[in-house]
């Protein structure tokens, strides 16, 4: 080989040093050649085998190895070297987590094929773009041609290519010499000893760490947002360190206990610097002032709350929303987590959990860290993988946009060679989805531009995209792979056709074809002028003939479902289990577009309607009562056929609404009653908010009638069973039949 690849990554590593930046390494070629390339590079630079990761498939070094799976175990952590094995599938999703733990001065290494070939072969990841009835062979290889033009463009970035022995870059980008910045100065009042403040490195650290200081009040919750290696854990391991050697009880959760190494290491070197008498482990201090910080996995964090003073979240992004919300049953709790999350992490925080904790008790102090910790301001392999990924794509700026209205937008669809064409228009498109979307990552980036079920459309405003939808080709599917996931089997996409086979038990149900609004997002300063409803519009008017229906899922909210039902979508199912990421339950709606899909929606319209009471007092029995509210509205004119009550349960129904009859004794046919009144004309019987959380909450969840008193203000037991009394009356009037009515004569007399 011409090039001295082993002489050049020294050089790298020195210039990376030099100005504490990183640099990236491409070696492009044989895989076994570029093994043994990297082997010798390894053994080379001053880099202990420790500080190293291979993140690929085989455990080909002596370092540690991790596949492209795991590559989470990264987030948080600090590495020399990271050399991330492409050779089998590049998952965008793994490299949008380990760019960002590779340390100032140290080296990332890609192993790829050769470049010019790359973009066309099919990998892993691609496979998993081949959703049915698609073969791999549909899927395109825009992204890794994005990739490789990337790659080949930015600075800081050497590229050998292994098989002609070519330096196709050097990388180098002979840095000036930087000024050593002053250190920050600690604030002037301040409860932490000093030495906190001596600890940090910049001055957005030192007001992390005084944000943090306000735990020593009650029902605070402090969140510090910064992007990746900004000192964010830092920060919240010296704030711990002082509380520790205060004698205060700190838990810490983090989704792993390594993404919460970093805290312990500055909580542990600030003890020994205060020169506090403690027992120092990796995952526990204790102070022999009575303080301790203990590591908990979070599950077992939730239920330990209680024996804690302080709770730190790290890596708050990563975790599920409904595990936050659990956490924020602690009185005095911090958040560490990523602006975007979007590199992997998650965006349950800043897309829905951000809302919960506004709602909190908690008084809630943020903190943004913006200056770079673990790597220079401009390190160049930040500016290529937020280029690449898309990491810090946005919106068009709000006053570009602020005008747009259903007039004045046109409708587009966004095939992906003109997005990747057109930069701009694939930034504001993917920011607008990034930015409204908890699910985003760098994958749709991938998908959007390879997936041969996906479509996007949008609405431009002087050009600028000011709504986006992702769509999927759902349904269509073979004889076979109906049977096969009827008999359990599972089909990669086809959400809705799944679900509605496998869950719902209707072999038929993949039959028909449909198309799913997968994601829709309108800028938000163009809300509420009816731009998503035009677009949804756009998007029938363009597909109602080629499909049978269209369709959509999404984490259930009532303004959202509102927002899908005056657009003409109706519930079918809402999931049976909390989605990971937002907490929420999700609902399924469909809007048929052909007489197929007509039929489809009606019968499981039906049995979701019939099913609902007993959902609700099981796997729904803790659904918001105005999710479920809205949610049976949702339904709209499937109410079914006549309410099939006996004589005796309508007796027993009135006897209970104008009588002295009771509930308790024959929930069943109230069930029947509220169901049919939340699924028929909205119009037809006129009840408060309240009235209908008690129905939800009482009738259909069998709540018992004290908590469901406390939860809706009534003062007692006994209000809250006069109260569902009076609420059954106007269905007794509306639906009751001749029984029914007698019984209401006949109080009525008295
Ligand atoms: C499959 C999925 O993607 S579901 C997720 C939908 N997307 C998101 O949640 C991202 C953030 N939200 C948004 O981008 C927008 O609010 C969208 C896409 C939901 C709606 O786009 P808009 O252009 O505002 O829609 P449009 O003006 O046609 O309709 C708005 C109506 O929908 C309803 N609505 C939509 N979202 C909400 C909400 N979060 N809370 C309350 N009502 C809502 C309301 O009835 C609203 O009317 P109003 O403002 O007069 O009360
Ligand atoms: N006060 C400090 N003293 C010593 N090292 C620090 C300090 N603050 C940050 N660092 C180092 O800078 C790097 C980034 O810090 P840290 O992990 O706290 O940032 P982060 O914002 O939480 O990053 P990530 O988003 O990757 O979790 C780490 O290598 C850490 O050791």
């Amino acid at each position: 080989m011409d090039v001295d690849a082993v002489g050049l990554a020294e050089s790298l590593r020195e210039e990376a040093e030099y100005a504490n930046e990183r640099r990236l390494l491409v070696l492009a070629g044989d895989r076994k050649r570029g093994y043994d390339t990297l082997e010798s590079i390894l053994d080379t630079l001053p880099v202990p085998i420790t500080e190293t990761t291979l993140v690929g498939p085989d455990d080909r070094l002596r370092c540690e190895q991790l596949p492209q799976a795991n590559a989470s175990e990264l987030l948080g952590t600090t590495r020399d070297v990271i050399a991330v094995d492409a050779h089998d599938e590049l998952r965008p999703n793994a490299l949008g987590k380990v760019v960002g733990a590779v340390d100032g001065g140290g080296l990332l290494v890609l192993l790829t094929p050769p470049l010019e070939s790359w973009p066309d072969r099919h990998d892993g990841f691609d496979a998993s773009l081949a959703v049915p009835p698609f073969s791999v062979d549909d899927v395109t290889g825009r992204f890794k041609r994005r990739l490789v033009e990337t790659l080949r463009a930015h600075r800081g970035i050497t590229i050998v290519d292994l098989e002609s022995g070519r330096l196709d870059a050097d990388g180098l980008t002979h840095p000036a010499p930087r000024m050593p910045s002053e250190p920050p100065t600690p604030p002037a009042d301040h409860r932490f000893p000093t030495a906190t403040y001596e600890a940090c490195l910049t001055a957005d650290q030192v007001d992390a760490v005084a944000a943090l200081e306000s735990l020593a009040e009650r029902e605070q919750a402090v969140v510090l947002e910064a992007d990746r290696g900004r000192g964010k854990s830092s920060a919240a391991g010296l704030a711990a360190g002082a509380y520790v050697a205060a004698g205060e009880d700190v838990l810490v959760t983090a989704p792993a206990a390594r993404n919460a190494a970093e805290l312990f290491e500055r909580a542990s070197e600030l003890v020994e610097a205060l020169g506090t008498d403690a027992v120092v482990e990796p995952r526990r201090i204790e102070t022999a002032a009575g303080g301790s910080i203990r590591f908990r996995e979070p599950a077992t964090a939730v239920d330990d709350l209680e024996s804690a003073d302080i709770v730190v979240v790290d890596e708050a992004a990563a975790l599920p929303v409904a595990t936050l919300e659990s956490l924020l049953a602690a009185d005095r709790v911090a958040f560490a987590t990523t602006i975007h999350g979007y590199e992997g992490a998650g965006r349950g925080f800043s897309v829905r959990f951000r809302d919960r904790l506004a709602e909190s008790d908690h008084e809630v102090l943020d903190c943004q860290l913006v200056e770079p910790i673990r790597y220079a301001a401009g390190d160049p392999v930040e500016v290529w993988a937020f280029r690449a990924l898309l990491l810090d794509a946005r919106p068009p700026v709000d006053s570009l946009v602020a005008d747009a209205t259903p007039q004045t937008v046109d409708y587009r669809r966004l095939e992906p060679d003109d997005l990747l064409a057109d930069e701009r228009l694939l930034r504001e498109a993917f920011g607008l989805l990034v930015l409204a979307h908890y699910r985003t990552e760098p994958a749709d980036l991938a998908r959007l531009l390879d997936a041969p079920n996906l479509e996007a459309r949008a609405l431009v405003h002087d050009g600028h995209v000011v709504s986006v939808a992702l769509l999927a080709r759902e349904g269509n599917l073979s004889p076979e792979t109906r049977s096969m996931m009827y008999e359990g089997g599972r089909v990669r996409g086809n959400m809705l056709p799944d679900v509605l086979t496998s869950q719902l038990r209707d072999e038929a149900a993949a039959e028909t074809a449909g198309l799913r609004v997968v994601r829709i997002a309108t800028h938000h300063a163009a809300r509420s002028r009816g731009l998503g409803s035009r677009l949804l519009e756009c998007i029938r008017e363009e597909f109602e003939s080629a499909v049978d229906w269209l369709g959509t899922g999404f984490g259930a909210t009532p303004g959202l479902l509102a927002f899908w039902r005056e657009n003409d979508y109706r519930a079918v199912h809402i999931s049976t289990t909390r989605n990971d990421a937002s907490g929420e339950y999700s609902a399924l709606m469909l809007a048929p577009t052909s007489d197929a899909g007509r039929a489809l929606h009606d019968r499981h319209a039906d049995w979701f309607v019939r099913r609902f009471a007993a959902l609700c007092s099981d796997a729904l029995d803790d659904l918001e009562p105005d999710v479920a509210r809205a949610v049976l509205r949702s339904v709209v004119d499937r109410a079914g056929p006549p309410l099939a009550l006996t004589d005796h349960e309508w007796r027993v129904v009135a006897g209970a609404a104008y009588g002295p009859g009771l509930f308790d004794v024959d929930p069943g046919p109230f069930r029947e009653l509220v169901v049919r009144y939340f699924a028929d004309d909205p119009d037809a019987v006129d009840l408060s908010d309240r009235e209908e959380r008690l129905f939800v909450l009482r009738v259909l969840q069998s709540r018992d009638w004290e908590s469901v008193a406390d939860r809706l203000g009534y003062h007692s037991t006994g209000q809250c069973m006069r109260a569902l009394g009076d609420a059954v009356c106007p269905l007794v009037d509306h639906y009751g039949d001749a029984p029914a009515l007698e019984v209401r004569e006949r109080f009525a007399e008295r």
